[in-house]
């Protein structure tokens, strides 16, 4: 008999196709390249960041590459579900699946926003990116016949598309039924607020200039923005950071306007001990560096994420305790207790799914019961650091009651730990009034001895 020599071709991933740096085409392969990597579990900011090396691309694709793959990111469910109107097989591989999403983001845009290209320039280009990547140069016609009809009967397949929640909704089914089920009379406002592109919000830094300052300058350099608390700034269009008027000095941090709830929340006094818990990068303990002189020990499991609090932190001009540990344990801490605790714990981060649209793709279901009980035990080892009268702020990122107010009720009855005033679920909200992610926040106080 002979021997049989036929092999498996693993898809060519790291393979950079002969096209020009500045060609859509380019640009259409790369966001192709992040997504199906996403699908393989990367997230999308680690999986740009392995596109841009292997592409070795020029700033400017960079950033035509991020923008495609968070589009396509944004309206995957719809995408596929029209794919799937239009195509026997689910396209293979990955790459030439992403491709066609990529290419849909482009032509099918959300109502009211202007498509960014031309629809024959992104057919032709998709087709010539297809042409160019050996693993699927034979289904360029394919690529051509399916972007091609989806033109002819757009008003039709949509239609059709919209009748399935995938579609609707752009989130996985799970993910719908999850907040139908915790939010019967507001899940599709609260999804719908997951699908719209976040604001640029900075935190001025309290120990460097007021707000309204900062206001002023922005003002004096053309920049359109708004005050959203006291050292909240939501800029009317993003920018670049590097045209942030003093961002490089430590004037001003991006920050979520609900994420700067937490500083303030702690109540802190000059001199105190503080531990931020779960730290990386830092945002949070760059505020609370800026509200009071005080000792703060920054903690984060990730040495890679912990590295980032120390350049965020140099940025500002301020310095932390940095260790490298697990909150579950308490191996790393040297026994003094500390007068306030952030507790900023792991979580789905389904609250902020507007800045970060692949987290609906990569979760799981189970992933909430499993978070959920990694941050139960974070938070029992916290408490025993914590001094009698001493406060300890909860915080996740999280819509889902089990990681919030589940959570904090439960955490509160073990300890008999008193529960102090402090906002709760906040819901994500969208405006030039009232602008943040979805967060959770809880505070508790230790008894007196
Ligand atoms: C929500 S993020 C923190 C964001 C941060 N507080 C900020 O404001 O920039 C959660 C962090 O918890 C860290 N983490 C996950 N498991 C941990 C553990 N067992 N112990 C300590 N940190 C952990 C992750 O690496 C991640 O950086």
């Amino acid at each position: 008999m002979r021997e049989s020599h036929e092999v498996t071709v693993a898809p060519q991933q790291d393979y950079r196709p002969d096209l020009k740096a500045d060609s859509l085409a380019l640009a259409l392969l790369g966001a192709a390249n992040a997504v199906a990597r996403v699908r393989g579990g990367t997230a999308l900011p680690q999986a740009l960041s392995i596109v841009f090396s292997v592409y070795d691309v020029t700033p400017q694709a960079r950033g035509a590459i991020q923008d495609i793959a968070y589009r396509t990111m944004r309206q995957l469910g719809r995408s596929e579900v029209l794919l799937g109107l239009m195509t026997t097989k689910a396209p293979e591989p990955a790459m030439l699946d992403g491709l066609l999403c990529a290419a849909l983001a482009l032509l099918d845009p959300p109502q009211d926003t202007p498509p960014p290209y031309e629809a024959f320039t992104v057919v032709d280009q998709a087709v010539h990116a297809a042409a160019h990547h050996p693993d699927f140069a034979h289904a360029k016609a394919m690529v051509n016949a399916v972007l091609r009809r989806f033109l002819r009967e757009r008003p039709a397949l949509t239609a059709e598309a919209l009748k399935q929640p995938l579609a609707r909704w752009n989130y996985p089914q799970w993910w719908i039924d999850s907040t139908r089920a915790a939010y019967p009379d507001k899940w599709e406002a609260i999804l719908e607020a997951g699908n719209v592109h976040p604001p640029l919000t900075l935190r001025v830094n309290a120990r460097r200039l007021d707000t309204d300052a900062y206001l002023a300058t922005l003002a004096e350099a053309g920049i359109e923005a708004t005050r959203l608390g006291s050292t909240a700034v939501r800029l009317a269009q993003p920018v670049n950071v590097s045209q942030i008027p003093g961002f490089h000095d430590g004037l001003v941090s991006v920050q979520d306007a609900g994420a700067q709830l937490a500083a303030p929340l702690l109540d802190l006094q000059d001199g105190m001990r503080v531990l931020d818990a779960c730290a990386a990068p830092g945002g949070k303990s760059g505020h609370i560096l800026e509200s009071a002189d005080v000792e703060l020990t920054s903690v984060d499991a990730d040495p890679q994420r912990l590295a980032r609090v120390r350049d965020n932190l140099g940025r500002l001009g301020l310095e932390a305790k940095l260790v490298a540990a697990d909150a579950q344990s308490a191996a790393w801490w040297d026994g003094v207790p500390f007068d306030r605790i952030l507790a900023d714990v792991p979580c789905t981060a389904s609250g902020i799914v507007r800045r970060h649209p692949d987290i609906r793709w990569l979760r799981r279901k189970s992933d909430t019961l499993q978070l959920a009980t990694l941050s139960s035990k974070i938070l029992d080892n916290l408490w025993q650091m914590l001094l009698p009268n001493g406060k300890l702020l909860f915080v996740t990122c999280s819509l889902w009651p089990q990681e919030s107010e589940a959570q904090a009720a439960a955490f509160a009855a073990r300890h008999d730990a008193i529960r102090l005033d402090a906002p709760g679920q906040l819901l994500p909200a969208s405006g030039a009034g009232q602008d943040h992610d979805g967060l959770f926040y809880a505070l508790f106080q230790k008894r007196a001895a």
